[in-house]
């Protein structure tokens, strides 16, 4: 089986890279970056150095790469793989679309009657679906049907720490031990694969907003809490007791809703966050603050890991304080290198906490809650 994924970078390289490349699938890594993608060229093996209780380092080979500003090659490449796969960020997926569209549309002109299927492995709610709504978007409707017939859009939900790698050799990854990658069986199109790593199911749903409403939830309001408290790691921050106290508390608000609304089983999830909290506090992987607090527009939007899960107490009518004081230290994000941080601090600025939030969560600005974001940053404020 053949590969082309797009984002040779921490995820890329230290997780769906490496699962598919130990199935014995070849995979070429598509990316914008000119050094990295050289050396994987002249290279085609990096080393993944698994740290936890036990390290190890294993070497990852068989592997090519495209640069994906040569559109001609990565068209060429999504005309004839059988499957492709994504690890670029959410806001990236718009841009790739564009070369899908054109790669799938060439693949249709040269009778290419084999089956495709693509997966998208982003912090997203059905990253695939977006990622097929915008393929759609740019590919002429005469090549619709033959998609819909021979490509499938398979959403998955991806769990994996992987920070920055501080190695002198700059394809060298560093992960957590922990990896969960979990894809819905009923998007494939042609025979499922069986690739160990990839997990199936019939209810997606669960596991993306299990995971991005305990891990993501949990690992962003440490890192929020963690700045205000004048840490710079994630695990500084989770070491220290304040701030794990209300981490843990916000987990368990997100958490009564995932039980409720999915059936999850209360002493079994009360577990997975207490792993979570183990996970964070990795004394082997140095992951930054703003690794974690990046872009917190995005993340304070009505479908991501603050606000939807408030969404979900407000419809179970149950408790919610720690969410809250969450998004409150979401308004002391400061960071001059991320735009968002730079556009959501000068709205700020300008509005005020509360039409800021609506604004960028879509909560009502008269509401309750948002009353209670801005009451709950003046206490952080005056702490
Ligand atoms: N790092 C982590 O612990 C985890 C990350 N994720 C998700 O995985 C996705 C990727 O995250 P990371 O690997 O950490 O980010 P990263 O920044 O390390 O990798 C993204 C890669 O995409 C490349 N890229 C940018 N534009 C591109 C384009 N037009 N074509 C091809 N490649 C392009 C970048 O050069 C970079 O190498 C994100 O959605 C993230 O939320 C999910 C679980 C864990
Ligand atoms: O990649 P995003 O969506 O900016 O968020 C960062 C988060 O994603 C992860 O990298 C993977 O879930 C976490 O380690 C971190 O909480």
């Amino acid at each position: 089986m053949k590969d082309l994924h797009f984002g040779a970078g921490n995820i890329g390289r230290g997780f769906i890279g490496k699962v598919l490349a130990d199935a014995g699938v070849h995979v070429t890594f598509a990316d914008v970056a000119d050094d990295l993608i050289n050396q994987l060229k002249e290279k085609k093996t990096y080393n993944v150095k698994v740290v936890g209780s036990e390290c190890r380092t294993e070497a990852v080979s068989n592997v090519d790469a495209v640069n994906s500003k040569d559109a001609d090659a990565v068209i060429a490449q999504v005309a004839t793989v059988d499957l492709i796969t994504t690890a670029v960020g959410p806001t990236v997926l718009n841009i790739i679309a564009k070369t899908i569209a054109d790669g799938l549309a060439k693949r249709i002109e040269d009778g290419n009657e084999g089956f495709l299927n693509i997966i998208a492995c982003e912090n997203m709610v059905r990253g695939t679906t977006h990622l097929k709504n915008e393929v759609l978007k740019h590919l002429d409707e005469k090549y619709h049907a033959k998609v819909e017939e021979l490509v499938g859009f398979a959403d998955s939900a991806v769990d994996r720490i992987v920070p920055p790698a501080d190695s002198e050799d700059p394809l060298e990854v560093t992960v957590e031990e922990f990896s969960e990658w979990i894809v819905d069986q009923t998007q494939f199109k042609g025979d499922v694969p069986n690739i160990k790593g990839m997990e199936l199911t019939d209810n997606l749903m669960a596991f993306v907003e299990r995971k991005l409403f305990t891990l993501n939830t949990g690992h962003l309001i440490t890192a929020y809490l963690g700045a205000l408290a004048g840490h710079n790691t994630i695990r500084e921050a989770i070491e220290d007791e304040a701030v794990k106290a209300d981490v843990q508390a916000a987990m368990e608000e997100s958490g009564e809703v995932l039980i409720r609304r999915y059936g999850f089983e209360a002493d079994a999830h009360a577990a997975y966050i207490q792993k979570i909290l183990g996970r964070f506090a990795n004394p082997y992987l140095v992951d930054e603050i703003d690794r974690v607090g990046r872009q917190p527009i995005r993340k304070l939007g009505p479908a991501d890991r603050l606000t939807k899960p408030l969404l979900g107490t407000m419809e179970y009518g149950i408790a919610n304080d720690h969410l809250i004081k969450g998004m409150a230290a979401a308004f002391f994000y400061v960071n001059e290198d991320d735009p968002q941080a730079v556009e959501l601090q000068a709205m700020f600025a300008e509005k005020g906490l509360k039409e800021t939030l609506a604004h960028y969560s879509e909560l009502p600005v008269d509401s309750s809650e948002v009353a209670r974001v801005e009451a709950a940053y003046q206490a952080l404020k005056s702490a």
